[in-house]
């Protein structure tokens, strides 16, 4: 019996002692194997995939010469441009270094490998004919912490169901009056008195307090912030800045985002959230979807309907959250708040040093206007010349410079592989294409030998009638641009409204005229002047 005991006894110790080495043992082999079985499946999907690529006769295009390991020179490169306000000077003449056809990959640090893409073909393949096989990557991630989940970061159903909710308001904008431009431009003259003027910060402000008047029904008014701008809207406007620097440092550095999060940044987040949901409380928006049943909202009145809030209380109707209705508000906000002042901004730069187009364009406002003050769509439409300057503005400084997207699946592009560059390209699961309106506009085979000039003229004459892909400042494809329309309504009414309140808007004495393109630059999400839009103004 005692033997037995013993016997026992030291079995269970053996099985006491050993369980935590045979435990690790057994997850170090699960590991292992299932290491294995992930390797060989990549393996097995990588074959397939050259194979798939093969029959389809893709080939790669040339990869961007590298020195050093990794390409750190080729980061070294692109970060001392970006610090010198010349990042997309510096890749416009590597497009150049590959005339005519311009189609390249490269590989970074460990990275994966990321195609360059600038012909129309196959930008109409990404973000149109292919467009399923595409995503944006890290992008949710990086914007998560100031926009969680709305249209901006969405995918897939998510995606859809803003888009098709949200498409519905912008339709109703176009049917809208200018008044909500009127009562904002009119505080963007009041801030301009005779004399040095930049122009940039203050397209700024009134960006801002058009798309929360738009957005929420109520305007944060910066361009009365020496008035009598509210406190809180003051704070919500200083920290959705600060929110929106943090976002553009995350993006720059996108696969390592999670690194930058400071307290300021955070704080900043939470301040612009509070602000909403203790305004979409207060206005009672989400109150009828208590208990999930939102059809309360549906028999809203009509003066409701027409409020100024129409845009919130429509998109409350559909969202299932308070938390919903804020992300996607805010999307919406970051779409298209800086798009728009860089537009505007980089529009007076490039008048102002092109006094003929200026005095052209006064002309036109004025033969079509004569003594009218507050210009209705028809009337802005009417403006023919207006259009081809704001689309040449576009062209030449589009606010959305460089774009890319993530492969979800092994696609095909259709063109720019194998050394005379006409093969498609197979760009496999994972891999990145980058796209740059700003480098295509400057292309010479598309916009001809003066392609980096401003002349506005020639959207006139015919000669870019079939641009189709080539000329894409709003993308297109079923992400193209929800705020098209409200954004070049709102760009012309201002442009419309300060030559005909302001008597010269002239390039100030001193103030540098360089070669379009050459200027310094900052692009942060959007693409901005370093050095402002300094004007000399005098009123009437
Ligand atoms: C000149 C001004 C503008 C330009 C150049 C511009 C450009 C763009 C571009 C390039 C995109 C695609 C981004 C991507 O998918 O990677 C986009 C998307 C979007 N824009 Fe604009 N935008 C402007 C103004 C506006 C305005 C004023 C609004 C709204 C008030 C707006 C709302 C949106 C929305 C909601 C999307 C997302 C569409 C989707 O993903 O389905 N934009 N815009």
């Amino acid at each position: 019996m005692d033997s037995l005991d013993f016997g026992a006894l030291a079995h269970v110790n053996l099985a006491n002692s050993w369980s935590p080495w045979m435990l690790a043992f057994g997850i170090a082999g699960f590991a292992i194997v299932h290491m294995l079985f992930t390797a060989l499946g990549r393996a097995l999907e990588y074959r397939a995939d050259t194979l798939y690529g093969r029959e389809r006769g893709c080939e790669l295009p040339p990869e961007v010469p590298k020195r050093w390991p990794f390409g750190v020179d080729r980061i070294k490169q692109l970060w001392d441009s970006n610090a010198d306000g010349r990042l997309l000077a510096f890749l416009c003449s590597i497009a150049k270094d590959h005339e005519p056809r311009n189609m390249l990959c490269q590989h970074l640090l460990v990275g994966p490998r990321a195609f360059h893409v600038l012909h129309p073909k196959n930008i109409e393949a990404l973000l149109s004919t292919n467009f399923k096989d595409y995503g944006f990557g890290v992008r949710p991630s990086v914007f998560a912490p100031l926009l969680g989940h709305g249209i901006f970061t969405q995918g897939g159903a998510a995606w859809k169901h803003s888009r098709g909710l949200l498409r519905k308001q912008f339709v109703r904008a176009q049917y809208q009056d200018n008044r909500r431009f009127h009562e904002h431009v009119g505080n963007l003259i009041n801030c301009m008195s005779d004399g040095l003027v930049d122009l940039q910060p203050l397209f700024f402000k009134l960006t801002l307090d058009i798309a929360t008047d738009l957005l929420f029904g109520r305007s944060v008014y910066s361009l009365r912030a020496d008035i009598d701008q509210a406190a809180d809207s003051r704070e919500f406007a200083e920290s959705f800045n600060l929110a929106q620097e943090g976002l553009a440092k995350r993006f720059r550095i996108a696969p390592f985002h999670f690194m930058y999060s400071p307290s300021a940044f955070r704080k900043a987040c939470r301040n612009v959230h509070h602000f909403v949901e203790r305004y979409i409380r207060e206005q009672g928006f989400m109150k009828k979807t208590i208990g999930g049943d939102n059809k309360a909202n549906e028999n809203e009145s009509a003066a409701q309907q027409d409020s100024a809030s129409w845009f919130i209380r429509q998109v409350a109707q559909e969202s299932a959250t308070e938390t919903d209705l804020r992300d996607q508000l805010l999307n919406v906000l970051l779409a298209g708040r800086d798009t728009t002042a860089c537009c505007l901004s980089w529009t007076f730069r490039l008048l102002v040093r092109h006094p003929a187009v200026m005095e052209r364009l006064r002309h036109e406002v004025k033969t079509v206007m004569g003594d009218l003050t507050s210009p209705t769509r028809e009337q802005i439409r009417a403006i023919s010349f207006l259009s081809s300057v704001v689309k040449e503005s576009l062209r030449l400084y589009p606010p959305v410079p460089v774009n890319n997207r993530e492969a979800v699946r092994t696609t095909i592009l259709p063109t720019g592989g194998g050394p005379d560059g006409t093969s498609p390209m197979m760009v496999r699961k994972g891999e990145m294409v980058f796209f740059s309106q700003y480098v295509t506009s400057r292309k010479k085979n598309i916009f001809g030998e003066d392609a980096d000039n401003f002349r506005p003229e020639r959207w006139e004459t015919g000669e870019l009638d079939d641009i189709g892909w080539g000329y894409s400042p709003f993308i297109g494809g079923p992400r193209q641009c929800l705020g098209e329309d409200f954004a070049l309504m709102e760009v012309s009414y201002t442009i419309v409204r300060l030559l005909q309140t302001i008597r010269i808007i002239e390039l100030p004495a001193g103030e540098k005229v360089e070669p379009v393109g050459t200027e310094r630059q900052v692009l942060s999400l959007v693409l901005s002047s370093a050095d402002g839009c300094k004007v000399a103004v005098q009123r009437y």
